[in-house]
């Protein structure tokens, strides 16, 4: 991809990077006779398209090859290692074809069932058998597995069924013997039928919404979400399924390519090609849309047996799946042909795709308006994008389109009308999908280490366009949040919300994590907007504590800052001249005059100095101070060198407080370095096993933050002494605002 886009001629690089929402349909056009004349071009599409090219296709040899080595680790007792093998082999192996006389699919799902039964996992193998018998109904030992799981599961009735269907497909008379002394064991034992789905995929939380939203202009942030009325903390406000979704691709061998759960050990494979695993057979076909496995002729030996067990075996080895629920959601069935490029793009590129074909599929879209960037409605943000990422985008849509020709070729002409239209879905994908986040523990069963710790992590696992979803905006102090159950989105509020006000949530930094400059640093790197959410958009307290500095009169406790941060907050007071509330309605001549005012009364007091105590105007030499924090903090990093190796030694420990008392003495008591020391110190204590230690910095930490809350709620003006302009303030942007979450 990289020497597509460098052989890209100079001028036409340079008119890109120019281009803007209007201008594309030329630099589309002029991309596109350049790459129809270079050879290059075409050998990529051929790769990226062509079956016989595709890595990711299935191969029978191999598939056999890793079922041998299953069967060797089988026979020498080595379970885990088989179950490795047969896991390997299943999902490379095609479907249509034979091993001996029966489908390979089947015999390797009956061999990895064999293998999950001996390590214990009994449902898992009888999930196996299940899909063995889906594709060979009378495979005899299938059945007879089947009843060994049930049995172990205590599924007694379920056990004796299997085992009379196995009876009856049986052909050799020693197995018959063999299933017919099962049978009687069972008999013996037999207890209450129970049943057992087999599928996982479940989204339902039929909590009903409490709320009616409604999307509403806002001055400076566009389309936004409000409620009609009060919303009450903790209310469910959204819930959506996604337009399309996508797994990352580091996550594309742990969790289900569907529903986006952690996959079990009976993973089933995509049909037709090696690249998606799921966690059932549903969330498969719903991925896929197709029930390949599905046998056409009634197998005869349904013929000799009674109708309820027919009744059993027509349950076990149909597909537990409408044709209804399939619908259009087959996200992966137009990728799904042993080719390369699903594997290989990135992933918002071929998410793009999906959001495309499912466009197609269900608007019967015709081709002749391909107005492709308005099936979602969403904003886009391409002018503001950087030059590489407009190149990148460019490239990727014409890729994209050659790659979706093989199907749809009638729908989407290979056309600079279309590849501009392309580009412009993209920016839409990068500026409002989602990512779909699953906790990870460090230990599968959720208990606590030998240290009496556990870590617990968010990992980013797909990536979602969900259309409602999109419409809320970020805000540094969200008063919601989100959280998704398989890959259904659900928004809650965190706070009561007062009917009318903005409902926002998070898509990142936070107030409390970073300061102002660095958290909007951080969106308009990742999503090019300047944030003007109400924290970001004032002065905000705990922006200004979260990097001060003490007085330097110990009986003082007011705030000192350095350079970066008042020119940082000053720039703002100076943008406050307009006030925030009020530039929404500068039109308005009675405002503006009323505005004007308001903006006289901010004289030169109102800036921040820095170096000085907002409170009571002492100096600090903030250079010096930088020095010998910067001396204490190196041992702090000594102590997290440590901790990263596991290997903490008194030593380091010993320095890391000693530094602390530092830090302690010329930070702010609320500065975020404090925190961050404390929960280093703790951490190290708890690797040493001094827990009880541990738990008075864990204490420390905990209270930097509780301290701050309480400070802020009792008498906000301490930072600056009553008498500061800032105290008191009318003027709706310098309002003191509520309390920050340090973290
Ligand atoms: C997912 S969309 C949210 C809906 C969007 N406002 C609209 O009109 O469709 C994200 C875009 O909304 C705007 N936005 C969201 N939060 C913002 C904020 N705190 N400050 C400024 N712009 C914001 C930015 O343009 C951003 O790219």
């Amino acid at each position: 991809m990289e020497k597509l886009k460098s052989a890209i001629p100079e001028t036409l690089k340079r008119d890109i990077s120019d281009s803007t929402p209007n201008s594309l349909h030329s630099t589309c056009s002029s991309l596109l006779d350049f790459y129809q004349n270079l050879p290059l071009f075409h050998q990529l599409v051929r790769d990226l398209t062509d079956p016989e090219m595709g890595l990711c296709g299935k191969n029978k040899e191999a598939a056999l090859e890793a079922k041998a080595n299953g069967n060797a680790c089988f026979s020498n007792g080595d379970f885990s290692n088989a179950l490795r093998f047969y896991s390997q082999a299943l999902h490379i192996a095609p479907t249509d074809v034979d091993d001996g006389e029966k489908n390979l699919v089947a015999t390797l799902y009956l061999n990895r069932a064999s293998s999950l039964h001996k390590l214990g996992f009994s449902l898992e193998s009888s999930r196996d058998c299940s899909r063995a018998l889906k594709i060979s109904p009378a495979y005899a030992k299938a059945w007879f597995r089947r009843a060994k799981a049930n049995a172990s599961l205590g599924n007694h009735d379920d056990a004796i069924n299997d085992l009379k269907i196995s009876l009856e497909t049986e052909t050799s008379l020693s197995g018959k013997r063999q299933i017919q002394r099962e049978l009687n064991i069972i008999l013996d034992h037999s207890g209450k039928r129970s049943s057992m789905p087999e599928e996982s995929y479940d989204n339902t939380q039929d909590e009903p919404l409490q709320v009616e939203l409604q999307c509403a202009f806002t001055p400076t942030k566009g389309r936004g979400m409000t409620s009609y009325t009060d919303v009450p903390q903790a209310s469910l406000i959204h819930k959506e399924d996604p337009y399309a979704a996508i797994i990352l691709k580091h996550c594309r061998e742990t969790h289900c390519h569907f529903c986006f759960n952690g996959l079990p050990v009976d993973a089933v494979s995509c049909i037709s090609c090696s690249i998606p695993f799921y966690c059932s057979t549903k969330c498969q076909m719903l991925a896929e849309g197709c029930g390949s496995f599905e046998h056409k002729k009634q197998p005869e030996f349904l013929r000799n047996i009674t109708d309820d067990l027919e009744d059993y075996v027509r349950n076990v080895t149909s597909l537990s799946i409408t044709s209804s629920e399939l619908g259009y959601d087959a996200e992966h069935k137009h990728e799904c042909q042993g080719v390369l490029w699903p594997a290989v793009l990135p992933s918002d590129v071929v998410l793009a795709g999906r959001v495309l074909v499912k466009h197609i599929q269900q608007q019967s879209y015709d081709g002749a308006h391909p107005k492709i960037h308005a099936i979602l409605d969403l904003c886009q943000n391409y002018e503001k994008l950087s030059n590489e990422s407009k190149l990148e985008l460019h490239v990727y849509a014409v890729i994209l389109l050659c790659c979706l020709q093989k199907f749809y070729a009638s729908k989407l002409p290979f056309n600079s009308v279309i590849i501009s239209e392309i580009i412009m879905l993209l920016s839409q994908i990068r500026v409002n999908s989602m990512a779909i986040v699953r906790m990870k523990y460090s230990d599968a069963n959720q208990t606590l280490d030998s240290q009496g710790t556990m870590s617990v992590e968010q990992v980013r696992v797909a990536q979602a366009v969900y259309s409602g979803g999109s419409l809320f905006n970020h805000s540094c102090q969200p008063n919601v949040h989100t959280f998704f159950l398989s890959r259904t989105l659900f928004i809650q509020t965190t706070e009561y919300v007062t009917a009318g006000s903005q409902l926002e949530l998070s898509y990142g930094p936070q107030v409390g994590q970073l300061n102002c400059f660095e958290r909007r640093q951080l969106l308009e790197d990742r999503y090019s907007f300047i944030c003007q959410c109400r924290s970001c958009a004032q002065v905000n307290l705990s922006d200004l504590v979260i990097n001060a500095y003490r007085c330097v009169k110990p009986t003082c406790s007011g705030v000192v800052l350095d350079s970066s941060i008042t020119k940082y907050e000053n720039e703002k007071i100076r943008l406050l001249k307009v006030p925030n509330s009020l530039q929404g309605y500068m039109h308005d001549e009675d405002i503006s005059t009323v505005a004007s005012h308001l903006c006289e009364e901010i004289d030169d007091s109102s800036r921040l100095e820095a170096g000085h105590c907002l409170s009571c105007g002492s100096y600090r030499d903030i250079q010096a101070t930088q020095k010998t924090i910067s001396e204490a903090e190196s041992y702090i990093g000594r102590l997290q060198d440590t901790i990263a190796g596991s290997e903490v030694s008194n030593n380091t420990v010993r320095d890391a407080i000693k530094s602390i008392d530092i830090l302690k003495t010329f930070l702010h008591p609320f500065n975020k370095k404090v925190a961050e020391a404390e929960d280093n110190i703790a951490q190290a204590l708890c690797l040493a096993g001094d827990f009880q230690a541990a738990m008075d910095h864990c204490q420390a930490s905990i209270e930097v933050t509780f301290e701050f809350k309480h400070q802020f709620q009792s008498k906000t003006c301490f930072l600056f002494g009553f008498s500061h302009p800032f105290c008191g303030f009318g003027m709706p942007g310098l309002k003191p605002t509520p309390i920050p979450d340090l973290q």
